[in-house]
């Protein structure tokens, strides 16, 4: 038989598992390393999932090791599955920037030399790692999914979900990039890897594509003494976008709090119970 998932680590904890895997990804052309927590509860029945995307020069690890995810999947019963941040490896398209390249997939499709040739992220994230997942855990309940991410991640967490409606079930960011085609960050991104079309960047943008309001509410933390809130994050123009579509959103700016895993540890439990009001109903 085939061996599609190479284990790399495996730890119990929580009464559950930490599990990180190797693999070939067909879509990013590379070997791509990503972890699933499996929560004690899938033992005996089928589990909702909870995707979580990292931000800028992060991988698996920050998540699973500093924000104390794993005690309260096992609490709630959820799996977590934290892909990495971009692909990686000697033969990958990289800058020496921490924005850029390899740490720095901001979870589109690129389509420019030479990052489309392994920057497919989008492709991996919605299509590639969902359906490995399916297949080689069936514990996991594909039907109960929601996704939260931290700032690059808190983009890509908000504009899949705006782009895939119905995907997700529920849906919360920690100090997203909300605006990326404003904001230099995701102006540099995006130029660099789908070009300088600034009108094809609104469709990667979670501003831009809040047209209409959904049934999915949306939640946001987000720290006042965050270096990065006033010239990259931006959270004013989310909740601008909102409130011109109606739609609901509850977005708390935590006073104090910086960028760091200090801060989504402390709001982490807030996120599972509001996860746990969509994908436990
Ligand atoms: N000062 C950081 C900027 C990148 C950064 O703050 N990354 C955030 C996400 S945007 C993070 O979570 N870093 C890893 C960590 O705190 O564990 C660097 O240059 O590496």
């Amino acid at each position: 038989m085939e061996l599609v998932l190479k284990l790399v680590e495996q730890k119990k904890t929580f009464d559950g598992a930490l599990e990180v895997f190797d693999h070939e990804s067909e879509s990013c052309q590379c070997t791509m390393r990503f972890a699933v927590y499996t929560p004690p509860q899938a033992k005996t029945a089928k589990v909702p999932v909870l995707w979580y995307l990292s931000g800028l020069t992060c991988n698996w690890s920050n998540v699973m090791e500093k924000s104390g995810i794993m005690r309260l999947a096992a609490e709630f019963g959820f799996m977590v599955i934290a892909p990495d941040t971009s692909p990686r490896g000697e033969q990958v398209a990289n800058d020496d920037a921490y924005d850029l390249g390899q740490g720095a997939g901001f979870y589109i499709n690129a389509t420019e030399a030479p990052w489309a040739e392994h920057f497919q992220m989008e492709t991996y994230i919605m299509e590639e790692l969902p359906a490995l997942i399916a297949k080689e855990f069936l514990n996991a309940d594909m039907d109960k999914q929601g996704i939260m991410g931290h700032s690059m991640g808190g983009h890509g967490a908000l504009s899949l979900h705006l782009k895939y409606p119905g995907r997700f079930k529920s849906v919360s960011a920690f100090s997203p990039i909300v605006a990326p085609s404003q904001v230099p960050w995701g102006e540099k991104a995006f130029s660099t890897y789908i070009g300088d079309d600034r009108a094809a960047w609104k469709a990667h943008d979670a501003c831009a594509l809040m047209s209409s309001s959904s049934d999915v509410p949306i939640l946001i933390d987000q720290g006042t003494a965050d270096n990065f809130l006033d010239e990259q994050l931006r959270t004013h123009l989310f909740a601008e976008a909102c409130e011109a579509v109606g739609q609901k959103a509850e977005i708390n700016m935590r006073e104090g709090y910086d960028h760091s895993y200090y801060f989504i540890a402390t709001f982490l439990p807030n996120h599972f119970d509001w996860h746990a009001k969509a994908l436990n109903a």
